[in-house]
């Protein structure tokens, strides 16, 4: 199992190598690969933190590229001992006057409508869509296993990561994307009410699996979780606050620099007391996981292909085609 989870590492770091590049931008250092931009603050020699930027239009849905890229950038990060802390958040196209960095014009337009007067009024933002439903509908079982075993190895290496993670939910955050979040050890969500976050996967017509139901369950409790995921609830910012989902909910131009502020406290905690906490806290859960991944995966493989699953799915994104008016 560890020589197979190094030998993975490899490929993914030489795939990393061939996929990323590096530029230095006014003293912090970036790299990127298509879809996961990283900016690291601080400076060279002193404790740096990295911003993990999703932006893989038009929804930051979890696809498997964005998948691997996603694995390989938290590889480098955790390999680089002068990063301690990493903020996940989404780069996609916001609203005001912040900057929408990774949209085409082309998805600009998509992610935009039209008021009653013709003009182009932007979308709410997203944190992300969660899992790629196209990964998961009109595709044959082994293609299901690659990307199921994808989804265990990012929740896995999100998990039981060593370093401070947070999240600053600046948009929807449903099912995969709730994943990301309820993995880190914080999460501040912008206060806007067309920001959602759960995991509504009950909705689609498929179950979340046992390790994200565990996740759920430590972070808002037995009766909440149970409630939640049988509803496939989305919560709004306050009512996530209220149970547990995210920590923090702030002004959602504050979103950065409260995250900043909140990691910088964490960082004021010696790293081996709290990695050590952190694994004493969760490894149980991941165990539980690692020691039946492979039927974990031939479970999932031999669900999503169903007919009648298919067939929910079919009909769920077809709903979300017609959505527009
Ligand atoms: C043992 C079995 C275990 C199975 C477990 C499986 C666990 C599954 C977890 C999941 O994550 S399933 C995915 C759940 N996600 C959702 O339900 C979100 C669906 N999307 C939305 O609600 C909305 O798209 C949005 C995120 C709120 C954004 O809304 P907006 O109005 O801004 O954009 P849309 O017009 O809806 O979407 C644009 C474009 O993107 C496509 N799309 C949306 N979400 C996904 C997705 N998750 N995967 C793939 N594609 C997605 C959507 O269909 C639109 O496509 P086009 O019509 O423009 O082609």
């Amino acid at each position: 199992m560890a020589m197979a989870l190094r030998a993975a590492s490899r490929v993914l770091l030489r795939a990393g190598s061939r996929l990323g590049r590096r530029e230095a931008v006014d003293g912090a250092r970036r790299f990127a690969n298509k879809r996961v931009l990283v900016e690291t603050e601080g400076a060279a020699g002193a404790t740096r933190i990295a911003v993990m930027k999703f932006r893989n239009p038009p929804v930051n849905s979890l696809s498997l590229d964005f998948l691997t890229e996603f694995v390989i950038s938290l590889e480098k990060l955790e390999n680089d001992k002068s990063i301690r802390g990493v903020i996940l958040t989404s780069d996609s196209l916001k609203r005001g006057n912040q900057t929408k960095v990774a949209a085409t014009e082309k998805t600009e337009e998509k992610r935009a409508t039209r008021d009653h007067g013709g003009r182009l009024q932007e979308r709410p933002g997203i944190f992300s869509a969660g899992l790629d439903l196209l990964e998961m509908y009109g595709r044959n079982p082994a293609h299901y296993a690659e990307y199921w075993k994808a989804v265990q190895e990012l929740w896995l290496r999100l998990y039981l990561s060593s370093l401070t993670l947070m999240s600053a939910i600046n948009g929807a955050s449903p099912a995969g994307g709730c994943l990301l979040a309820i993995t880190c050890d914080y999460r501040i969500m912008a206060d806007n009410p067309k920001y959602t976050i759960g995991l509504n996967e009950s909705l689609l017509g498929i179950v979340a699996p046992f390790w994200l139901k565990d996740n759920y369950v430590n972070t808002i409790g037995h009766r909440a979780a149970e409630r939640a995921l049988q509803l496939g609830t989305l919560f709004p910012p306050a009512e996530a606050l209220k149970v547990g989902v995210v920590d923090e909910v702030v002004p959602e131009d504050q979103v950065h620099s409260k995250t900043l502020s909140v990691m910088a406290k964490w960082l004021a905690i010696p790293d081996h007391s709290r990695q050590l906490t952190k694994t004493m806290m969760r490894k149980a859960t991941a165990d539980n996981l690692i020691k039946q991944r492979e039927a974990d995966i031939q479970n999932f493989a031999s669900f999503i292909s169903r007919d009648s699953i298919q067939k929910s799915l079919h009909m769920y994104l077809e709903k979300l085609k017609h959505k527009k008016g």
